[in-house]
């Protein structure tokens, strides 16, 4: 029989407000729910970091050509990531939004191609895969159909491994991760008051992704993003557990705990059994602020690397670049080509 290893609520980690601005997908909006004040100067700086955070506007990287030698084109370096990867066990991470799938206004129609599927598919058969989203897992894992996948969703706080049985993992035991089970009650009251607050805010759009709730600004008029950052503070001000993050056009709600994406790779790595491994290369491509945290890791841990999907220099962790999710399919193309010529299947 299977086992179920469960990583129970005891085991999560309350931070202190200050432990925050360690993790890179916290820090932005970390600075303006700590020192923005109140009422006005708050809500300002909560618009100039939702602003900021739009990939159209590079912040201090204005230079591209200097910010793409910074972090070339795993493309054209796909001869240096073999070569950084030689002898070791690849193991993929995927982020689902702006990397597996183009940004559409629509978060319920982010549909991925079926030519992506497919390289997808391919790719779990040559590398142990994964995929790190900040949607609910069983949204984002309707949307991949692979059953063979690993999902981390709810931006890693809820991880489960593929449905038949983990074909790389060591001992026969199937794996489910959810740190933050306690915030469940909870983070369904805030996301019926957003929806209640946000409701007369043309185009807002709230999301329930189970153990977070996203709250969507892309269809929001920037006029009128003042009041929906009022609407979504005058919630969250009654929740000191809970915290703020964001991404592209998004506010994200989540739990004040110490699990991000980057745990989460630490966690699916671990759960495969190359805990401390030398010989071991994850390879994180995500487009967002939230997969920072696990571009950090890498880069901290001087393992493996991380590829950055923007088409504008943006500060990141990551160590290459990707323009778009066609890109991604390419460079997932060209690492199937490459294990399978190696193989010899
Ligand atoms: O970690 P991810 O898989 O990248 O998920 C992050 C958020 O992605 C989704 O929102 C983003 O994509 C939408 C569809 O293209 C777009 O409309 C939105 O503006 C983007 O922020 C998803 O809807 C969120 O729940 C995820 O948290």
């Amino acid at each position: 029989m299977l086992e179920t290893k469960v990583i129970s609520n005891s085991e999560v980690l309350y931070v202190g407000r200050d432990d925050r601005d360690t993790s890179p997908s916290t820090k932005a909006l970390h600075d303006f729910q700590i020192n923005g004040g109140g009422g006005g100067g708050l809500i300002r700086s909560w618009v100039d970091s939702m602003r900021a955070c739009s990939p159209t506007r590079p912040k201090s990287f204005n230079n591209q050509s200097c910010w793409i030698k910074e972090h070339p084109s795993a493309l054209n370096m796909f001869e240096e990531i073999l070569n950084k990867s030689e002898g070791k066990q690849v193991v993929m991470f995927l982020d689902y939004d702006g990397t597996l799938s183009p940004i559409v206004d629509d978060p319920d129609r982010a549909f991925m191609s079926k030519k992506m599927r497919n390289t997808v598919r391919k790719l779990a058969k040559c590398f142990p895969t994964a995929i790190v989203s900040g949607r609910c897992r069983e949204k984002v894992s309707s949307f991949v159909k692979l059953t063979e996948l690993y999902y981390a969703g709810s931006h890693g706080m809820d991880i489960k491994g593929p449905e038949q049985g983990p074909k790389y993992k060591k001992e026969n035991q199937s794996l489910l991760c959810q740190p933050a089970t306690e915030f469940l009650p909870v983070i369904n009251e805030v996301y019926k008051k957003l929806l209640e607050k946000t409701k007369s805010i043309p185009g807002a759009k709230v999301e329930n992704n189970k153990f977070c709730a996203s709250v969507h600004f892309r269809c929001v008029e920037e006029n009128k993003w003042s009041d929906l950052a009022y609407q979504v503070r005058s919630v969250l001000k009654n929740y000191p557990k809970l915290m703020l993050t964001q991404g592209r056009k998004v506010l994200e709600i989540r739990p004040i705990i110490k699990w991000d994406k980057g745990k989460a790779l630490e966690f699916l790595l671990e759960s495969l059994g190359y805990n401390n491994c030398t010989d071991v290369f994850p390879i994180y491509i995500g487009d967002d602020l939230t997969d920072e945290d696990a571009f950090k890791i890498l880069r901290d841990k001087k393992q493996g690397l991380g590829i950055l999907v923007s088409k504008y220099a943006k500060e990141t962790n990551a160590s290459y670049s990707l323009q778009e999710p066609d890109e991604v399919m390419d460079f997932l193309e060209r690492l199937v080509d490459w294990k399978q010529l190696r193989c010899g299947a």
